[in-house]
């Protein structure tokens, strides 16, 4: 790590959630109970969890867009930078460092890839926002070539291309991934996987969810799984991966059908009963 940190700021997380409750609906439906999560600088943090677990509710509770989907913060902090972040805008946070893409790719198919990367580095100068777009034609070639394309004609690997680079536009301090691998072929998840370590070795924190676990664990410093409103467990990568209930759960081995995390985990510490 760079000496210029400033003195009493060196283990503070990048970001913290303190007991984070999200419900939606005017309150009918609990997403979050009492969350904590810590992505440290330069970590590449998993997000685990079933269908309806509330993966998406807590990345949407520290991009700021809650709010716009009919979800309330209820109670506890988002911290960036020991900063509390309620009260400020999604526009507010990208500038402060946070930028997100979002499952399903979403990038604006009438705009061509460039133009698509100029509306990604919105709140930068101009003269920054070209180097730093000819660093992501760089990194990702076939953006390049593609560049006057309508980004609505690429394939969904290229999409989900130009929507990791249209959030590293921003130059963003934490990038988080919402199942940037969902429904693409085995050599595109790879590549994916790749940029995930390339971007985060340039010194960019992610904060990942994928479906895909093994892949998102065998890259993880830490994770977290989801079950159902609160966290159920969390440790490295390389502890998860070696977790009985988790290998059953997400990996696929010795699979005992689609249970809660906890319910396989008590069912493992009552000595494997099913
Ligand atoms: N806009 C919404 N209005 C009402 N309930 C919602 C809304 N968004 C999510 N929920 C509910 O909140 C809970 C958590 O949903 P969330 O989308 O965060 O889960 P997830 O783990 O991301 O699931 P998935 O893997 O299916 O995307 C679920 O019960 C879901 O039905």
């Amino acid at each position: 790590m760079s000496t210029d940190v400033p003195e009493g700021t060196r283990e503070r997380p990048l970001l913290e959630l303190t007991d984070v409750s999200v419900t939606y609906s005017g309150g009918a439906v609990q997403a979050l109970q009492g969350i904590d999560l810590v992505v440290r600088r330069g970590q590449i943090v998993v997000l685990l969890g079933v269908n309806g677990a509330g993966k998406t509710t807590t990345l949407s509770a520290i991009s700021g867009l809650l709010p716009y989907s009919g979800g309330s913060l209820d109670s506890g902090a988002v911290l960036l930078d020991g900063q509390d972040l309620r009260g400020s805008t999604p526009a507010a946070r990208v500038q402060r460092g946070i930028s997100m893409v979002m499952e399903g790719r979403r990038v604006f198919p009438d705009l061509t890839v460039e133009e698509n990367l100029i509306a990604g580095g919105f709140s930068r100068a101009a003269g920054e926002t070209r180097e730093t777009r000819e660093q992501m034609y760089g990194m990702f070639p076939i953006l390049a070539e593609r560049r006057r394309q309508l980004a609505g004609l690429l394939s969904g690997g290229e999409q989900q291309m130009l929507a990791i680079a249209r959030a590293l536009m921003q130059r963003p301090t934490l990038l988080m991934l919402d199942e940037p691998s969902l429904g693409l072929a085995p050599l595109i998840v790879e590549r994916i996987r790749e940029l995930v370590v390339e971007i985060n070795a340039g010194g960019t924190s992610v904060l990942l969810i994928e479906q895909n676990a093994a892949m998102a664990l065998s890259i993880a410093d830490y994770a977290y799984v989801l079950d159902g409103k609160t966290i159920a467990q969390h440790g490295t990568g390389a502890e998860l991966l070696a977790d009985t209930s988790v290998q059953e759960l997400y990996l696929g081995i010795a699979g005992e059908g689609r249970r809660s995390f906890r319910a396989a985990h008590e069912a493992r510490a009552r000595g494997g009963a099913r």
